[in-house]
């Protein structure tokens, strides 16, 4: 017997990023979008834990307990007491290392299907803590649709929204470390007073209405120029989706992953044609959200 759970990836169509915390976390107002890429986990019965990775980017991937999905099997199966004896496979289609929460997917994904395959019964308070120590953006990989995230970005409120919105992501050539983003963001951030984050309530407007041109004026991410200051070349995948006429273009999270808002699928597949041609990223792919978060399939 195995058990299958689907998880999208997410973009961030706001990420306000406060002040260093005396943990070395951030405080965020992070806005999180569920997008149509996803990455499959599949975990079977077997003598002992095992991770394998299938996909265009598997080799990236640590298939030992660093993994957060064998990570997330070894904590569910402390907490009952048993052994967390399964193989998990992952069929990788989220880009790692891309700010698009490939990793935190993946463990969301194992925990709901551990949780099946065991029987454990978690409530889903139990799974959300769980997520949480596992990962600042583990919960919403969970939840899925859309949220507003608060303290590291993992206590979630669900945002309701008017309607699907459309992007394109290109894929960069290399990846970021998600700490090295927050260290440059600090540097930078060095004798200057840093605001406390919060969700801007034009950008939840947009959003509750369903509205790709006022989303568009809306979006921002605190990370983007220090990702930028790591990973210069950026700078032209934005400008060259941009000029094929999306109606915003910005990193997301902490990059590298380019994000462009279109007005429709139309339009989408067009501002991807371009980036494609335009030499200034490794990959393409168009999806909308809200998409639903890990779900059993
Ligand atoms: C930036 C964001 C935006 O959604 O996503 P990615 O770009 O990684 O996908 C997230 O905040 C990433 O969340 P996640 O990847 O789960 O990070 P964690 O494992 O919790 O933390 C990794 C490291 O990132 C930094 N970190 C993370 C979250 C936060 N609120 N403040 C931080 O300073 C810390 O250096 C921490 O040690
Ligand atoms: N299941 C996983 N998939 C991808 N990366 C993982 C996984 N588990 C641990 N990692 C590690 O986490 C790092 C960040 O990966 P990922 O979650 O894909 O990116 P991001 O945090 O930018 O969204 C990777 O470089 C890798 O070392």
């Amino acid at each position: 017997m195995s058990v299958t759970v689907r998880v999208p990836a997410k973009v961030n169509v706001q990420l306000a990023v406060g002040a260093a915390r005396p943990d070395g976390f951030h405080d965020l107002a992070n806005v999180f979008l569920a997008v149509g890429l996803y990455d499959e986990v599949t975990v079977t019965p077997a003598a002992e834990l095992r991770v394998t990775c299938e996909g265009p980017d598997a080799h990236q991937v640590p298939l030992d307990r660093t993994n957060l999905a064998a990570r997330a099997a070894v904590e569910l199966a402390a907490r009952r007491g048993i052994e967390p004896a399964v193989h998990i496979h992952i069929a990788k289609d989220i880009p790692v290392a891309g700010g698009m929460a490939g990793g935190s997917a993946d463990g969301a994904g194992a925990l709901l299907a551990c949780d099946a395959l065991w029987g454990t019964g978690a409530s889903r308070a139990e799974l959300l803590a769980l997520c949480a120590e596992l990962g600042s953006d583990v919960p919403f990989s969970l939840v899925g649709g859309a949220a507003l995230g608060v303290g590291r970005g993992e206590r979630l409120t669900a945002l309701e929204l008017g309607g699907t919105f459309h992007w394109v992501f290109a894929m960069a050539g290399r990846g970021l470390s998600t700490p090295a983003v927050f260290r440059e963001f600090d540097r930078l951030a060095e004798g200057r007073d840093i605001p406390a984050p919060v969700a801007s309530p034009d950008l939840l407007e947009a959003l509750a209405k369903g509205d790709p041109d006022a989303l568009a004026s809306a979006v921002s991410n605190d990370l983007q120029p220090a990702a930028l200051s790591l990973f210069p070349e950026l700078a032209d995948t934005l400008a060259a989706g941009r000029a094929a006429g999306a109606l915003t273009a910005l990193l997301s999270g902490s990059g590298p992953t380019t994000a462009f808002l279109a007005r429709d699928a139309g339009s989408a597949e067009k501002v991807a044609e371009a980036l494609r041609a335009s030499g200034t990223c490794r990959s393409v792919r168009t999806a909308a959200g809200p998409v639903p978060g890990a779900t059993v399939i």
